[in-house]
Parts: C-alpha cells; sequence; structure tokens
C-alpha cells in the first residue's frame, strides 16, 4: 500500500461512545431548507425539473434573480418546536440541517459573510433555534455544509491560473472561519455533513483539509464528519489510494442503498434519501415517484439490516411550513415506529441467510433478533436458516397477544414458523430469542451423495 500523508487515519470502525450512538441512531432526518424554497423549482412561469435546491444552474433563471431571493425570505409560520415535536413523534433520533447549501447563503449569522439570515427580511438566526428545539426532544442535531459556494468571489471548481490559486486560498479562510464559526456558536453539535467536495480545486487540498477536520475535532471531541469531507494526497475522496474509509463513516449512498452486507464492506455507512425521485429543497410540483410510507420503512428496515443509518429528506417552503405530503408521512412512519421501535434502535446486521419475507436485525446489546416480514409466503411458511450451533429458545410476536411459534425443524439449521394470520396490514415484526449451542443438536441427516 502507497504511503499517505493525509490518508485514512483509523482503520475500521470507531468504537468510542459517540460513535457508538451514531451507530445505534437507526432513523435520522435530513432537512434541507434556503432561498431554493421560495420558487420551489418554478421561475417566470416555467417549471424546473431538476432538483429545486439546484435552480440557480438553470437557464431558466438567472443568476441575479437567485442572488437576490435572500431580499424576499421571510418564513413567517417557521416554527423549530414543531418540527421538532414532528420528527420525535416520527421517531428519528438525530437530525442534519443545512447550515449553507451550495448557493452560499447562510441560515445562521455568519461574520464572514453579508449573504446571510441577517440581512433577509427574516433577520434572525434559525439554526440556532432549531439546535435548541431538537435538543429539547432528545433529538442530535449534525449540520450540512457545502464547501462548494457558488456567493463566494473566492470560490472555484478548479485551479488553472496563479489568480485562481491566490483567490482560493482567500475561500479556503473563509471556509475554516465559518466552519470554526459554526462549532462555536452551536457547541452541542454531534457532527458535519459535508458535501460539495467534488471539485478539482479541493481535492488539491489534502493538506488543509486534514488540519481543518483535526482542528474541528479538537474543537469537539468526538466529532463524527463522514466520508465527504477529505481528500486524500491523490485527491481520493470517501475511500483512500489504499481503499481505507476516509472519516468516520461511509457518506456514499445518496439516494441509493447497499444491497448486500458485502456492499457495505462492514464499514459505518448513512443513506440519504428523498421522497420523490430527486428533491432536496422543496418543490411545488413533484412529479414521477413519490415513496409511500411502506416504501420509507423498508429502506430504514433494510438500511439496519446492513448496519446502516437511514435518514429521510425535509423539504420545508419558503414560508417555512412542512408540506402536507412529508406530514402524512411522519405521522404513518410514527405510528409504525411507536409500536416497532425495538426492531430498528441499537439493531444492526447479524449473519443469517437473508430470506425473502424480509429482513433481519439484531439488537447490539441483548442480542435479540428480530424478522421484520413485509412478504407473507402463499403457504405462510417463514423460513429461517442460522448458522451451525444456533439454537431457537424463544420466538414470538413483538405486538399483539405476544403468540409463540414453535420452530418446525426442515433441515439441519433450517426451519419454518408458520404465520396464521391471513394478510398482513403492516410490515410485522417477530423477536426471536436465540442461544449458541456448545455443541451440535442432533439434527435433520444430510443425504450422503
Ligand atoms: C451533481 O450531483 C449532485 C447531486 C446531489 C447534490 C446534493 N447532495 C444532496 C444531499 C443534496 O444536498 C443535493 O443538492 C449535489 C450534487
Amino acid at each position: 500500500s502507497m504511503t499517505l500523508e493525509h490518508g485514512a487515519h483509523r482503520i475500521g470502525k470507531r468504537i468510542d461512545s459517540k460513535m457508538s450512538r451514531w451507530r445505534n441512531y437507526g432513523f435520522g432526518q435530513f432537512i434541507h431548507w434556503g432561498l431554493y424554497a421560495i420558487p420551489g423549482g418554478h421561475w417566470n412561469g416555467e417549471y424546473y425539473g431538476g432538483a429545486a435546491e439546484w435552480i440557480r444552474s438553470w437557464k431558466g433563471m438567472p443568476n441575479e434573480d437567485y442572488d437576490n431571493l435572500y431580499t424576499e425570505f421571510d418564513p413567517v409560520d417557521f416554527d423549530p418546536k414543531a418540527w421538532a415535536e414532528q420528527a420525535k413523534d416520527m421517531g428519528a433520533r438525530y437530525m442534519i440541517i443545512t447550515t449553507k447549501h451550495h448557493d452560499g447563503f447562510c441560515l445562521w449569522p455568519s461574520e464572514f459573510t453579508d449573504y446571510d439570515v441577517t440581512n433577509a427580511p427574516y433577520g434572525q438566526d434559525i439554526i440556532g433555534p432549531l439546535v435548541e428545539a431538537y435538543d429539547a426532544e432528545g433529538i442530535d442535531v449534525y449540520l450540512y455544509f457545502s464547501v462548494m459556494d457558488w456567493n463566494h468571489p473566492g470560490y472555484r471548481s478548479k485551479l488553472e491560473t496563479a489568480e485562481d490559486r491566490e483567490a482560493y486560498e482567500g475561500f479556503k479562510e473563509f471556509t475554516r472561519n465559518q466552519l470554526l464559526e459554526l462549532l462555536e456558536r452551536y457547541p452541542s453539535t454531534k457532527g458535519l455533513w459535508f458535501d460539495g467536495t467534488w471539485d478539482a480545486a479541493w481535492k488539491e487540498q489534502a493538506e488543509f483539509a486534514d488540519n481543518l477536520a483535526m482542528e474541528m475535532r479538537e474543537m469537539i471531541p468526538g466529532l463524527i464528519i463522514g466520508s465527504r469531507f477529505r481528500p486524500d494526497d491523490y485527491g481520493n475522496r470517501h475511500f483512500d489510494s489504499n481503499g481505507d474509509l476516509m472519516g468516520d463513516y461511509e457518506q456514499g449512498w445518496e439516494r441509493k442503498l447497499p444491497d448486500t452486507y458485502e456492499d457495505t464492506k462492514g464499514n459505518d455507512w448513512d443513506c440519504v434519501m428523498t421522497v420523490p425521485e430527486n428533491q432536496w429543497g422543496y418543490h411545488s410540483d413533484w412529479r414521477g415517484h413519490v415513496k409511500t410510507s411502506y416504501e420509507l420503512i423498508e429502506m430504514l428496515v433494510k438500511s439496519v439490516s446492513l448496519d446502516g443509518n437511514f435518514v429521510m429528506n425535509f423539504g420545508p417552503n419558503g414560508q417555512g411550513e412542512i408540506r402536507k405530503e412529508e406530514r402524512q408521512l411522519a405521522k404513518e412512519i410514527g405510528e409504525w415506529m411507536h409500536k416497532n421501535q425495538k426492531a430498528i434502535y441499537d439493531c444492526g446486521y447479524i449473519d443469517w441467510e437473508k430470506q425473502d419475507w424480509g429482513y433481519y436485525t439484531r439488537n447490539r446489546e441483548s442480542g435479540e433478533v428480530y424478522m421484520i416480514v413485509f412478504n407473507k409466503p402463499i403457504n405462510g411458511a417463514l423460513r429461517i436458516k442460522t448458522p451451525a450451533k444456533i439454537n431457537l429458545d424463544k420466538i414470538f410476536d413483538l405486538n399483539g397477544p405476544q403468540k409463540t411459534y414453535r420452530p418446525e425443524e426442515i433441515h439441519r439449521n433450517e426451519y419454518f414458523i408458520h404465520l396464521d394470520e391471513a394478510l398482513l396490514e403492516t410490515p410485522k415484526v417477530i423477536v426471536i430469542q436465540y442461544s449458541e449451542a456448545t455443541n451440535q443438536t442432533k439434527g435433520y441427516d444430510k443425504a450422503k451423495t
């Protein structure tokens, strides 16, 4: 392997208590909110088919029109306590808020730019009240920060001239100042979720980013930073030039999920997911497929079954309201979480063979296993295949009248349990308490072939 000055500084998972807390969340809420929520995917009566938070890049919206939107930012209905309460009811255990998206508009009063909320009609800090409201609900707050900043005169996507390089030095200092300012102002934040770090200019900043990450980690010990911040000595992000994970968890699963445990490479990871196909900021006219609560619950369960966290996105509108579709989804997901959170919180992967009926999760403390059933087989028989020397001691419904199941052994380490309800109304959770046998119990004899 290569000797890297600024590659991964740790091999394998972080095992400190703050990272264990992150690993055990299961479910988070992303909030994308900013000036893009004002046009909401339309301008001059034209419909913008791209991601609403990227409307500035659309030829249908002149840059100066977008940049002047701040003069209209006055979300009088913004109610951080209501947002935090809704997130609590939904079962989110952490929240990631856009402090500054690619447009460079800051939702906090920044000392280092005038392009922030204090110069908009609203005139007040947005981030502070959100952090306070979510902390009060016991939901950990993480700060999304886009390095790419279309508003700053020193930003460059690539460094071609001496002038570029000089301007970019000023941009780097600005970026450092804003990040340290955010950690100074909001010290209860548990981590940073970086975006906008794919530019060639940033990929040359291995040393700067490495030092800045260390400086931030000194400011807030245990700070959690994913793989989308630092480039290594050769400009590689997420995984360094030796293939080792950069940062504390993998941040590559955006609007997609790993399919197998192997896809996760055994790392910690999060999946961040939009409700429509590809809208993070508010778009008033969602087109194409909008995910149902069952689809989102299945993505959440699949994420936890593969040792990841699932982060569902909300895009409040220009007045600071959460749209009705998102409120309805939060309610439906919350109803399921209220009854089944034991299969999500503090749970992760177990190496039992995946079956068609759904997913296994395992509580990392108790070892209790959960079957989350999405697909009831025609014959109602749920197949369970375990590694050798596993005894299934007790199997019962998580909810309802504590119905127990007697596993029918059909082969060695293979069983059926029989569902008797006709149709599943919601994803059903069955609890398995198991123990490791000291010796292989007498079981099915394999044919000699
Ligand atoms: C060029 O492709 C993208 C796609 C999405 C993004 C941003 N990452 C998501 C978390 C949203 O913030 C989206 O705007 C940036 C560039």
